[in-house]
């Protein structure tokens, strides 16, 4: 079952740790109980999550990214709302959670995980193109990285048009189209009809977990699909310059913000990595995104907290997604 839950005030309180004089984010952020409500309301940012690692698992990845908007929840609710962060601003919409009506066994096949991943497409989807079509921007907490097709197809679908990517990710997602999963979201949204994704690019891509039929597939569409490596980022001195680059490239239209936490440095993620961006230089390349008035969502997936991280993890989000918006306030 695929559902989609509303936050309430009262939800929030119970994860609230009030002090006297001062007023946190679970205290003046907005809600509302339909996605009509969306159109009558003056809060330009809307964010929710996508409680589900079906398609990790269906890319035979590591599970946990299920968990990541309640570590997400937590810390950000508890943010202070000051000069920087104004709750008024924002709708915490609710999150969407997927129980599959059959029990997952090492058995069970992956096509039927992918089928259960193509249901929760239709719901991302429906969401982010009632936030889109309200004029607001949707910011989603993942999930696995096949939610980028949803993000993509709910925005392209209210523009009415196709959209842009900047993918900060270690992997390209252009896997093979031949089940829905984690690995292969872009390629669906590339190769739909009507067209989704217009200009794809792969920001911090590594060498090593790319096949060759993708640099070949790459290579093939050169002109509306790119990547700059990790590796080039690297000796460029943290590629700030080769990232602006490749936003005015793709802030001619309408574009979305995807980042893969395995991008980052030992994040807690469905594939870790030992290389990688660290936090502050994710957070620099959050905010020259968000200066675009052109960036039309943020998608941040694929984070994994343990227990024993749930609150590194839930604050490292948090983060994140304060940067996007202080940037967003002044696009
Ligand atoms: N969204 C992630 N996709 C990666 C997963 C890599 C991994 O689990 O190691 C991919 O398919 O290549």
């Amino acid at each position: 079952m695929i559902q989609l839950h509303f936050h309430t005030q009262e939800d929030s309180h119970k994860q609230l740790s009030a002090r006297d004089g001062e007023t946190k984010l679970g205290q003046s952020i907005q809600y509302i109980s339909s996605l009509d409500d969306l159109k009558n309301h003056t809060s330009r940012y809307v964010v929710f999550g996508i409680c589900e690692d079906m398609g990790v698992q269906a890319n035979f990845g590591k599970t946990g990214t299920a968990k990541a908007w309640s570590a997400f929840l937590r810390s950000f609710l508890n943010i202070q709302d000051n000069k920087y962060n104004h709750g008024s601003s924002i709708i915490l919409l609710g999150h969407i959670s997927v129980k599959p009506d059959f029990t997952i066994t090492a058995e069970t096949p992956k096509e039927e995980l992918g089928a259960v991943v193509s249901r929760i497409d239709k719901m991302v989807t429906q969401v982010v193109k009632a936030i889109v079509a309200a004029g607001k921007i949707p910011i989603a907490i993942g999930g696995g990285h096949n939610n980028a097709f949803g993000m993509i197809k709910g925005t392209a679908t209210a523009l009415n048009t196709a959209i842009n990517v900047i993918n900060i990710d270690a992997h390209t997602d252009l896997r093979t189209a031949d089940y829905r999963h984690s690995g292969n979201g872009f390629r669906y949204a590339y190769e739909n009809e009507p067209r989704l994704l217009n200009k794809y690019c792969i920001f911090g891509l590594h060498k090593n977990y790319t096949p060759a039929y993708i640099f070949e597939w790459i290579e093939a569409r050169k002109e509306e699909v790119k990547y700059v490596l990790f590796e080039d980022i690297i000796a460029e001195n943290n590629g700030r310059e080769l990232y602006k680059d490749m936003i005015a490239e793709l802030s001619v239209t309408s574009f979305g913000l995807e980042l893969d936490c395995d991008a980052i440095e030992n994040f807690s993620s469905s594939a870790i990595t030992p290389s990688g961006f660290n936090l502050s230089d994710i957070r620099n390349l959050i905010s020259i995104t968000g200066l675009s008035k052109k960036c039309s969502y943020f998608h941040l997936c694929e984070a994994a907290p343990t227990n024993k991280n749930m609150t590194q993890i839930g604050k490292a989000l948090s983060y994140m997604v304060t940067d996007f918006i202080h940037s967003k306030n002044e696009d």
